[in-house]
């Protein structure tokens, strides 16, 4: 089934969601969005890997990027989609697929906006940050991502949410020494000293700093284990993996520097980063844009690329349909009328003057 980017909004993201797009598996997906693009005068569409960029050129004074991936995590017996009530279902609903079905119906229907725009659909998001479509394109074709403001159509409910959380993945390993475990004395158990590591964990108090007015929410969290080779040996060896979630204030540097306070005694390794984002919303196309779509903006605790455009000096805020707190949940949805509330924010941003 081909998309339909002029029809109706929950055929659209219907038809979006069923084509399994997790991480990696974009090409399908990203060919109907392509289609579905072309053929459109206003647009210029271009094609990077699995990533689709579609602009207008009408020489107005200022430009805005509107970016959503399409990629998302792991299927969890939750496709294809189901409708019920105001709500439909399905792996990718809410993050982010809810966005795009918004954003492919804006660029077809905005043909003369104030502004012009530069409309990014981008694969490899949900992932580790190097594989990122966009980290690409920043180094080999940055002027694809060049704009005065940039909208990431990520899950908020419909209402702004500023700047992003950084995230940072580390692994702690314990050494120990194989044995039989009928005579465990002679070995040492390595997951077992992961307790100690596993306690600071669970004690920690993750912080709620307030950045620029915005309250963010820490997390540190042990997010894997492995360890152990048989039912009858004693494991020499073991590791946990762990995902911190730091509040902008902190750089990636900090939050390493952070981490390697609270377990002094053992050896991290640093596996994957990316630094969160200040919310910005003084910043006067911030402002403009808040002032338009409305609502009482909060902060972004999940990582965005808002990050990614805001270390690129261009201010960027986070604003789309769904739950974020839904995003990764198995029974993951979006509102229908949310689809609507941003549809209809955006056409009225878009009908002010730049
Ligand atoms: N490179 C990062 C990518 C992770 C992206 C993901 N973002 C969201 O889920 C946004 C939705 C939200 O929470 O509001 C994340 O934060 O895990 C990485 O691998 O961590």
């Amino acid at each position: 089934m081909s998309l339909d980017p002029h029809g109706d909004l929950v055929v659209l993201l219907r038809a979006l969601v069923d084509v399994e797009s997790v991480s990696g598996n974009e090409t399908a997906l990203a060919d109907q969005v392509e289609s579905a693009l072309q053929g459109h005068e206003h647009l210029e569409v271009l094609r990077d890997g699995d990533t689709v960029i579609a602009r207008t050129h009408l020489g107005r004074p200022e430009r805005v990027v509107i970016a959503g991936h399409l990629d998302t995590v792991p299927v969890a017996g939750n496709l294809p989609t189901s409708l019920a009530g105001d709500r439909v279902y399905g792996r990718g609903t809410c993050d982010m697929k809810g966005g795009v079905a918004v954003m492919l119906a804006v660029a077809v229907a905005a043909t003369t906006p104030p502004r012009d725009l530069t409309w990014i659909f981008y694969d490899h998001e949900e992932v580790e940050a190097s594989a990122n479509s966009l980290t690409r394109i920043a180094s080999e074709r940055p002027d694809l991502l060049v704009g005065d403001f940039a909208v990431l159509m990520e899950p908020t409910s419909a209402k702004v949410e500023g700047g992003c959380q950084g995230t940072l993945r580390f692994t702690v390993t314990t050494k120990g020494k194989a044995a039989h475990s009928a005579r465990a004395w002679m070995g040492h158990n390595a997951i077992h000293d992961l307790a100690e590591v596993l306690a600071v964990l669970r004690d920690h108090e993750p912080e709620q700093p307030v950045v620029d007015g915005l309250r963010y929410h820490e997390g540190l969290n042990a997010v894997a284990v492995t360890g152990g080779i048989a039912g009858n040996v004693i494991p020499d060896t073991a590791t946990v993996s762990v995902n911190y979630r730091f509040a902008p204030h902190r750089s990636l540097a900090d939050a390493e520097h952070y981490c390697r306070s609270l377990l002094p005694d053992h050896d991290l390794t640093f596996t994957d980063g990316a630094a969160g984002a200040r919310p910005g919303l003084d910043v006067p196309a911030a402002a403009t844009f808040v002032d338009a779509v409305g609502g009482e903006p909060s902060a972004k605790f999940g990582w965005t690329d808002v990050a990614r455009f805001s270390a690129l000096g261009v201010p960027a805020v986070n604003f789309g349909p769904g739950d974020p707190s839904k995003a990764h949940a198995d029974d993951e949805f979006c509102p229908i009328d949310e689809l609507y509330t941003c549809r209809d924010a955006l056409l009225r941003w878009l009908d002010r003057p730049a």
